[in-house]
């Protein structure tokens, strides 16, 4: 297993080394130790998560308040288009979007430091994303920004086909950038 940087601090992508073989494939998915040595701590993750989305289905840009939320985050069927909001004030890339491609042919593993929006939209007729947060899940400290905010110009490659009601209402990232900087 390899580890990359993302374009913004604190962000990494664990990329392991599947074995194919007759029978399909087996890949190791996470390394604790590993994950120590780039300063993670594996024990903080409390809450394993998977959610499947059809073709073109875009969830996000969420983020949370407060101490945020670390987040691991990989494709376990089909792919994703996986973006970052830096939202980190202070932070040399804030307000910058980032992207990754995440799917079950490689099986990277991508680290989401707090303070940063996450959302993904789906490249495939049916992608599971499975993730771990370090946080209970708790709603009171959502914040979202559009996913089309003409500010962020984030590329999104297929036309959106499903997206919840929440992420249709979410706010500008003129707003979110008041409410974060104070
Ligand atoms: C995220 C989450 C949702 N839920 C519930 C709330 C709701 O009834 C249903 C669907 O929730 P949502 O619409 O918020 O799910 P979703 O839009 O998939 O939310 C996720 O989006 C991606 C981009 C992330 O980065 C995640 O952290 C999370 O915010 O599941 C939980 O009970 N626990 C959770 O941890």
């Amino acid at each position: 297993m390899r580890v990359e940087r993302g374009a913004f601090d604190g962000v990494l992508i664990f990329v392991p080394t599947p074995h194919h073989d007759d029978r399909g494939f087996f890949t190791r998915t996470f390394d604790t130790a590993l994950a120590a040595a780039h300063g993670l701590d594996p024990a903080a993750f409390v809450q394993d998560s998977q959610s499947r989305s059809r073709l073109g289905t875009l969830r996000g840009m969420h983020c949370r308040l407060g101490r945020g939320e670390a987040k691991l985050v990989r494709c376990a069927r089909g792919a994703i288009h996986d973006v970052l909001v830096d939202a980190r004030p202070g932070s040399p890339t804030f307000g910058e979007s980032w992207s990754v491609v995440l799917d079950d042919k490689e099986f990277a593993h991508l680290y989401v430091p707090p303070g940063l929006f996450h959302g993904y939209q789906a490249l495939t007729e049916q992608a599971d994303v499975c993730y771990r947060i370090d946080r209970e899940h708790d709603p009171a400290e959502d914040l979202t920004v559009r996913y089309d905010d003409p500010d962020l110009g984030i590329g999104w490659p297929l036309p959106v086909t499903a997206i919840s009601a929440r992420d249709l209402a979410a706010g500008s990232w003129k707003e979110a950038r008041e409410r974060l900087l104070g």
